[in-house]
């Protein structure tokens, strides 16, 4: 069984007053192993962001299911389904969200807060991660002292603490320059090197060539993957750029 199944999923959206409708995604069919990091690119408004979000349990397909480890949890209630992501789901965004007038470690430990932990423990579970992600020294730092990377290692920390099955992350280096980039991206490999599955959106080439396998999204459906196996990072990116081509030419690469 894979840890995430994604099942013949469809979603539209209905504006207000039954005006038009908006087939965000039409078939998008696929499953993640445990331990694999993958890429997911698309052209603006080909529902990667819509996915992302069933993905995370935020919002709810029209139809088809997603199922971790065997459990479906689009059909959850609202509660059942917050305590689902809670338990099982990690999330990094473009703009970090972190809360500014929290330290780094106040920052990082929220989700234990929230559970009740005590602090001994919390810490105990902050010590390896905030070594691994290299800003031990800067935890007890405000979000405003500290860099862009510095921000996005930190709302990593807090993704990662809670111990998640699955790192969700919707354009990470977004907002970073690019050493802050590579930095990120290196972290991210080698969090996934120590067997943390992660999913990430990404409308960046070498952002992508970091991943074990790129899946594109065109016209709310699974257009095309591709797998890294014993490629380099460079071989992956030339790839991934033929793709990207492709992909901008409509999906004719008969030339
Ligand atoms: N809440 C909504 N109501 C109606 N239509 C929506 C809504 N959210 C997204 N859409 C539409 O669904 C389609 C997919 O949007 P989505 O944001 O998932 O794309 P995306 O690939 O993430 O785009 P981008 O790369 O620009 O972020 C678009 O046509 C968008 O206009």
């Amino acid at each position: 069984m894979s840890l995430l199944e994604v099942n013949h999923i469809k979603k539209v959206y209905k504006t207000r007053f039954g005006g038009n409708e908006v087939t965000a995604l039409k078939d998008v069919h696929f499953s993640v192993e445990e331990g694999e990091f993958v890429a997911i690119m698309g052209e603006s408004g080909s529902g990667k962001t819509t996915l992302l979000n069933i993905m995370a349990a935020l919002d709810v397909p029209s139809g088809g299911s997603v199922l971790v480890d065997g459990k479906d949890f689009s059909k959850l209630k609202d509660k059942e389904r917050t305590m689902f992501r809670r338990e099982n789901l990690g999330f990094i965004f473009q703009d970090f969200n972190l809360l500014d007038n929290f330290s780094l470690e106040d920052n990082i430990l929220l989700p234990l807060v929230l559970e009740g932990k005590n602090y001994d423990e919390m810490e105990s579970r902050m010590i390896p991660i905030v070594e691994n992600l290299e800003i031990r020294d800067i935890v007890k730092k405000y979000p405003y002292e500290v860099s862009g990377g510095q921000k996005q290692r930190a709302a990593i920390a807090r993704a990662l603490i809670t111990n998640p099955r699955i790192l969700l992350a919707d354009e990470p280096t977004g907002a970073l320059d690019s050493k802050a980039s590579t930095n990120l991206l290196s972290q991210l490999r080698k969090i996934n090197k120590k067997g943390q599955t992660i999913l990430m959106v990404t409308h960046s080439n070498v952002a992508a060539s970091y991943a074990d396998r790129v899946m594109f999204i065109k016209d709310g459906e699974v257009f095309h993957q591709l797998y890294k196996g014993a490629m380099t990072k460079n071989e992956m990116l030339d790839k991934i750029c033929d793709s990207v081509t492709v992909l901008m030419r409509g999906g004719d690469d008969s030339e």
